[in-house]
Order: structure tokens, then C-alpha cells, then sequence
């Protein structure tokens, strides 16, 4: 499809303007100012959202007036959003009138063209999910007054389901026909985006005939895109996925058909389904919070405030063995300091090695088999201890509380997570690492947390044998470490060594403390328990042993990362209406 040029004079309003079509450009300069470059407004064509004939206005509410000569132009303008890390995007309107009715055909007929080369990849048919009950209980007044008319100006027909019950959309996705659709919309928040999640990867494993509870297969990427439309009370993946929080920023990424690859987290369990995680697998202080917080639901969200002070005051720790296997330090690091955002030059080289590894290659396949069964056991470090938390991140896990997140260097697409280690500390210490989540102050740089970008986590309870052993010595049972594992290398020990060391001066604090402690624990909990529960994206993992692995760009979603504020600092206005109540 050939893309043509156009270049004419047009009108908006009384103002007289010089517009030019360059195939990937549309721009317009008044042409009576002296200053040309500040009078020009350019927008790519990717980022047209729809040509229309005549007058027309889309939001709040649809208007047409049909007039010979007029046409308008939808698109993306970027805004700033008070207090958050992205950029708004909000629907530009440019209301044109020509000189002639044939010259006015013309540019309508230029400018779809233009999209339509230009912007390939954006859906036409969509399958979209409301939860009602997700959040504030907005959903379908957000989908239906902000997202459908974005879809409908664009072009895109959906077919809309409003969810009955828990698991009805993951269900559809497992066993319903879903030819014909491009992707799928999914409104409400994390725990829904879980399931849409789920459904979609576990389709694409029945396709390809994959056993996806084998922890040695690669597994199969879905072809279907996923569009996050916020309407849940933790938002989390769309926050660290585009920076914001706002169903019209996310409906105008799913128009423009943007595609963000994003790692999944295959969390295997012995006795338990297969589950998957994108944001924070959590064991510990988050596994307690979550579990704490599901005990008061009917204070809604302000349940996980109230259960993150009372677990806190718990100061809870456990022993553990966690055992990973790094990825490669010359790629990345968990502290280089560096941020993920869109257009991430360490996830566009991934892209590439992580397709050349793909589960076609049966060479690849065999070294990844070995891996995650044993047989190449030297790549394998073990640490054991107490920890306050054991967490692990596919991302920076940012929020609007936590601006640069759990782990503010974690990329979205580089086939691999974080594992953040907290080992036990004192009260005040741990405070400290959870204070820092808030500001940009380094949470690594404490003595008692360690960091290790990861392609694959085991985690194990010490028997009580061990544990016995544990206390007396202060050291890990060389019999577990490395007869039951096998595993375990000098790297590993010393590390394991070392917090050992740091571990007893925190033990010998914390008994010194007994007595507030226990106070403090009397106080929120009646008993506590040996060992936690993990917390897999806000979902409780009631189990301790898990398997962890991390599939480099298993899903896309309709989302480009967070875009850089200095990049479109000088086309970027400050947010002048808000749609959202
Ligand atoms: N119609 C429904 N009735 C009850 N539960 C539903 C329904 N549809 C979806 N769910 C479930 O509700 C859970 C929470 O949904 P969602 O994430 O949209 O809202 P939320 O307010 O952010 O909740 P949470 O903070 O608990 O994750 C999801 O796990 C989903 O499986």
C-alpha cells in the first residue's frame, strides 16, 4: 500500500495554517506568525487515533456536525501527571476545514492510508473482561464512558463480557474459541489481569502441546496482546508497565496498538497447581501481610496499611535455603542504576537472544533442560539463614506509593527477576529498608539486604534437624547444603557464610530485645508461625517450597513502558481535564 504525500493550506478556526502529510508526520504551522517551529504541531502517524469527516467530538460525549468541507483529526497528546513517574496521554482533536470538498476527501483518504501503513499492528477485534466488583466498583462505568467510545472513533469492535464469578474470564480463555480476536481487555486490577494472565498462557501451552507443569520446557508465548484497563484497587502491572494509573492513557496504548513484551514467573510447587507471576512473589514480611490483610477485606484497601503496620509489629522472621541461578552480570545488573523505560535498549538486545533461544531450538531446550533438572549443578548458589523477606521481581514492582519500586533497576523484558534477600534484622532496621521503598533513597545499600538478578529460584524450609543445628552452631548443616541439594559451590558459601556471621550479631540484638519484642507480638498475633506463605501478585501461595523460573517475554501488552518525561518534555502540557471521577 503505497503511503501519498500531501501538503495544502488549511484552516482551523480563523487561523490559517500550512499542513503537510510526509508519510510518518502530520503537521500544521500557522502560517501568519514569524516563529514558525513554536507554531508547528507534529504528530506522528502512529499516533492517530481516527480521521473523521465533518466536526465531530468523541468525549465526554459523542457530537456530529456534518459540513462539506470540515474534517477532524484524533490523537495522542501527552500531559503531565502530577506526583506520577509517566506521562498522561489524553485525546488531541484538531477540528480542519479546505478550501474544497475534493481536497478535504483527499486528506481523509491520505491519512488512513498513512495509519494504516504506518500502524500496522493495532486490533481490530477485542475480547474484553469487566470485573463489577474490582476496586471502587467502577468498571463498567469506566469501560463504558471512557474506553468503548476510544474504540469505537478507532474502529475496533469488542465483544464484552462482565464477569459473573471469580475465574470466569481465565476459564473463557482456556476453553473458548478465541479466533478472529487480537487481543484481549482486561478491566479491574491485579488479581484479574492474574487471571487473564493464566487463561492466556495456559491456552497457548494446550496449542502447542505443551506440558506447562514440566519445569524444564520452555513455554510457548501467546500470540493474543493483553490491554490493561486500571479499574482495580492495586493497579500495579499497569502502573510499572506504562506509569500511570488512568483507563484513558491504557485505552489510547491498546488503540495505537503498542506492544510491550513482558517476563513471567513460572512458580512450581510440589503438591500445588503451576502458577504464574509477573510483578512480586513475596515470602515473609509480603506472604504475612497479604494473608494478614485477607483477614480484613471489608476495610478495603486501606486493609493492606492496617495489615502491613500489625505484621510489622509482629517482627516475624524465618529460616530458609534459597538457591538461584544468576543471570549473566555483563547484561545488567540489579544496581547499575539504570531504568527500565520505554524503549529499554537491555530488553531490545534481550529480544534477540532470547528468540534466538526459542523452544524451536532443540539445542537450547537440552542446556535449559539440564539446568532445571541438576545436571548442570555448578551454576547453582545456596544461601540459607533467617530472613525477614525473600522476594522476587519480574519488575521495579512501582507503585504510586513506591515510585521506583521494589527493585527500581528490574527490567520488564530481559528473561530474568530480582531476588531481593532481607535477612533478619532489628525493628528499626527492617523499618528502615521499608521506608526507603518510598523515597529515592538506595534500599540495597543496607547491611542486611542483598540483591541478585536471577533466571531461577528454589526455595526450601531447613528440617528441624537442621534448624536444631542451626541454633547451636549458627552455621547451615553442611548435610543439607550439600548432600540433600547438591548444589552448593564455595561462591555460594561464602556469601551464606557471611550473613551468617551478620545474622549472629542480629540474633544476639534481637534476644537482647526479647522483651519488647515479644510484647509487640503479643500485641497482633496470638501465635506465630514456623514457617509463611507466599504472596504471588496478591495471591495467597499457602506453601513454602517453590520453584521459580523466569520465561523471557512470554506476553505482550498493549503498553510501550514508561516513557521518559525529558524525552517529550517540550510537546508535553499539564493535565487540563480530568474524566475520571
Ligand atoms: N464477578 C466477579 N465476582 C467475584 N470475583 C470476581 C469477579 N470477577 C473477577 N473476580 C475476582 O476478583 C478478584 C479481584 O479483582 P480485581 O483485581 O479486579 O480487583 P481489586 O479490587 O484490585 O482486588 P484485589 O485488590 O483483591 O486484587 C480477582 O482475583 C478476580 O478473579
Amino acid at each position: 500500500m503505497e503511503t501519498e504525500k500531501l501538503e495544502s493550506t488549511l484552516w482551523v478556526g480563523n487561523k490559517r495554517y500550512r499542513a503537510v502529510l510526509n508519510g510518518w508526520h502530520f503537521k500544521w504551522t500557522e502560517v501568519d506568525k514569524n516563529n514558525r517551529d513554536k507554531n508547528t504541531i507534529s504528530v506522528p502517524v502512529s499516533e492517530v487515533v481516527g480521521v473523521e469527516e465533518g466536526r465531530v467530538e468523541i468525549l465526554p460525549q459523542k457530537s456530529v456536525e456534518d459540513t462539506d468541507k470540515d474534517f477532524t483529526v484524533f490523537y495522542v497528546k501527552r500531559c503531565r501527571s502530577g506526583g506520577t513517574y509517566g506521562l498522561l496521554w489524553r485525546l488531541g482533536r484538531t477540528q480542519f476545514s479546505c478550501p474544497s470538498r475534493v481536497l478535504k476527501d483527499q486528506w481523509i483518504t491520505n491519512l488512513r492510508t498513512s495509519v494504516k501503513t504506518h500502524s500496522p499492528r493495532r486490533p481490530h477485534r477485542l475480547l474484553v473482561f469487566i470485573n463489577p466488583f474490582g476496586g471502587k466498583k467502577k468498571g463498567r462505568k469506566i469501560y463504558h464512558s471512557l474506553v468503548a467510545p476510544l474504540f469505537e472513533l478507532a474502529g475496533i469492535s469488542s465483544h464484552v463480557i462482565v464477569t459473573e464469578r471469580a475465574n470466569q474470564a481465565r476459564d473463557h480463555l482456556l476453553k473458548k474459541d478465541l479466533i478472529g480476536f487480537d487481543g484481549v481487555v482486561c478491566v479491574g486490577g491485579d488479581g484479574m489481569f492474574s487471571e487473564i494472565l493464566h487463561g492466556l498462557i495456559g491456552r497457548a501451552q494446550q496449542e502447542a502441546g505443551i506440558c506447562e507443569n514440566d519445569p524444564s520446557v520452555t513455554l510457548q508465548p501467546s500470540s493474543l496482546h493483553i490491554g490493561i484497563i486500571p479499574a482495580g484497587s492495586t493497579d500495579c502491572v499497569c502502573y510499572a508497565t506504562v506509569g500511570v494509573i488512568d483507563p484513558v492513557t491504557s485505552a489510547l496504548h491498546i488503540v495505537v496498538g503498542d506492544s510491550q513484551p513482558l517476563d513471567v514467573c513460572a512458580v512450581h510447587q510440589a503438591s500445588a497447581p503451576l502458577r504464574y507471576s509477573v510483578s512480586l512473589l513475596g515470602y515473609g514480611f509480603y506472604g504475612d501481610v497479604l494473608a494478614e490483610s485477607e483477614k480484613h477485606r471489608w476495610m478495603g484497601p486501606l486493609r493492606y496499611d492496617f495489615s502491613g503496620t500489625m505484621v510489622y509489629l509482629c517482627n516475624r522472621s524465618y529460616a530458609g535455603i534459597v538457591q538461584y541461578i544468576p543471570a549473566d552480570p555483563v547484561l545488567s545488573s540489579p544496581r547499575d542504576r539504570t531504568r527500565c523505560l520505554s524503549g529499554c535498549s537491555v530488553c531490545s538486545r534481550s529480544t534477540e537472544r532470547l528468540i534466538h533461544h526459542s523452544p524451536d531450538s532443540g539445542s537450547s531446550s537440552r542446556s535449559h533442560y539440564s539446568h532445571f533438572n541438576g545436571d548442570s549443578a555448578d551454576e547453582w548458589v545456596s544461601v540459607e539463614g533467617r530472613f525477614r523477606c525473600v522476594s522476587l521481581t519480574c519488575m521495579s514492582c512501582a507503585c504510586p506509593r513506591s515510585p521506583l519500586g521494589l527493585s527500581p533497576s528490574a527490567h520488564l523484558a530481559d528473561g530474568t527477576g530480582d531476588l531481593i534477600l532481607v535477612w533478619d534484622t532489628n525493628p528499626l532496621g527492617f523499618l528502615k529498608y521499608l521506608y526507603r521503598h518510598t523515597s529515592a533513597q538506595d534500599q540495597f545499600d543496607l547491611p542486611f539486604v542483598e540483591v541478585h538478578r536471577v533466571k531461577a529460584v528454589r526455595f526450601s524450609v531447613p528440617s528441624s534437624k537442621e534448624e536444631e543445628d542451626y541454633e547451636e552452631t549458627g552455621e547451615p548443616s553442611s548435610a543439607i547444603s550439600e548432600a540433600e541439594t547438591g548444589y552448593v559451590e564455595s561462591a555460594s558459601r561464602s556469601g551464606s557464610q557471611m550473613h551468617l556471621t551478620e545474622k549472629r550479631s542480629g540474633r544476639e540484638m534481637t534476644d537482647k530485645q526479647k522483651t519488647p519484642d515479644s510484647f509487640l507480638c503479643g500485641l497482633c498475633c496470638s501465635k506465630s508461625s514456623a514457617v509463611s506463605v507466599w504472596n504471588c501478585d496478591g495471591e495467597i501461595l499457602p506453601i513454602t517450597e517453590v520453584f521459580c523460573r523466569i520465561h523471557g517475554q512470554l506476553l505482550h501488552l498493549y503498553a510501550r513502558g514508561i516513557e521518559d518525561q525529558a524525552l517529550h518534555g517540550c510537546s508535553v502540557e499539564n493535565e487540563a481535564t480530568s474524566y475520571i471521577n
